[in-house]
């Protein structure tokens, strides 16, 4: 197994046990990978996901260039992402419950595409991110390409994956690319503070805020304020939000129970 679960509770923690290969996703990582992405999918009591590598130097090397099985790899043929249809096969590549990266070092290649999954991105003070794919023959393969843009903008992401060059923590940070820069002896502790704090509030109303603000990225503004407010108009009849009016009213905290 390279890829470890863990449940605390309401948070899950996912990590990539590869430290000998710099966490690189051969083919067998990338099946673990999506199990456990499922497993955060299917069960209930999990609200919230951190996802994180193992060792305290390299997050994720992107796919393993050392696995024969990767040489002729097909998205679009692969059982586990020829289904749905390879257009849509990006859709597998998110959960609907909000997902915090701890980026524990380097994220390089699909390292990074799989950082840019997350919703909140929180960085070791060391690590380097980039996409070296073009120096390698190849190109970004899991999203690079859209996600990279639409965070930090066209100009510093044609930069980056064009040249395949490296930014540090610093200019992640600047960039927006990581909205946190910590030492990586306090990373998982600050991770962890913040899947508190989502974990601890209204299920429904932190997956209908999510499913609004990824909606933000894609779609024509107007079109993300109509979806704002049918999600509006669904959490404004759920028990949770009138057991939080009451809670506030007697003073005490909130008893949500995702309903
Ligand atoms: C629902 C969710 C499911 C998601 C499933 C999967 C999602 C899709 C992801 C697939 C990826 C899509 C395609 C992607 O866009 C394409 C790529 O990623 S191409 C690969 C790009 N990466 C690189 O080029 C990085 C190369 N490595 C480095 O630059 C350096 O190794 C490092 C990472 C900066 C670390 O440097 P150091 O700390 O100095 O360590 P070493 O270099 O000595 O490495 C240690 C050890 O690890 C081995 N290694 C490093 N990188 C890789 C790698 N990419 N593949 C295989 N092995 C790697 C290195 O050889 C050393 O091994 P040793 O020699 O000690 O045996």
């Amino acid at each position: 197994m390279t890829i470890r679960t863990e449940l605390d509770g309401r948070v899950a923690t996912i990590t990539i046990d590869r430290p000998e290969a710099a966490n690189a996703l051969d083919a067998a990582t990338r099946r673990e990978l999506v199990g456990a992405w499922r497993w955060v999918e299917e069960t209930a009591e999990i609200r919230v996901a951190v996802l994180t590598g193992a060792g305290d130097r390299v997050f994720c090397a992107g796919s393993d260039l050392r696995d024969p099985a990767l040489d002729d790899f097909d998205y679009a043929s692969d059982e586990l992402f020829g289904s749905p249809p390879r257009e849509h096969f990006h859709r597998e590549l998110q959960t609907t419950k909000p997902m915090i990266c701890a980026i524990n070092g380097h994220a390089l290649g699909g390292g990074l595409e799989l950082a840019l999954l997350a919703d909140i991105r929180i960085t070791a003070d060391h690590a380097e991110f980039g996409c070296p794919e073009v120096t390698v023959g190849s190109m970004p393969g899991a999203g690079a390409t859209q996600r990279l843009p639409r965070l930090i903008g066209t100009s510093a992401a044609a930069g980056m994956l064009l040249t395949g060059s490296r930014i540090d923590a610093t200019e992640a940070l600047r960039l927006g690319l990581v909205s946190e820069s910590v030492p990586v002896s306090g990373l998982q502790a600050r991770a962890a503070e913040l899947a508190a704090g989502v974990a601890r509030n209204a299920p429904l109303s932190v997956r209908a805020t999510l499913r609004a603000l990824r909606a933000a990225d894609e779609w024509p503004l107007e079109h993300g304020l109509e979806l704002e407010r049918h999600l509006f108009g669904l959490i404004r009849s759920t028990r949770d939000r009138a057991e939080g009016r009451a809670a506030f009213r007697e003073r005490r905290d909130p008893d949500f129970e995702g309903r």
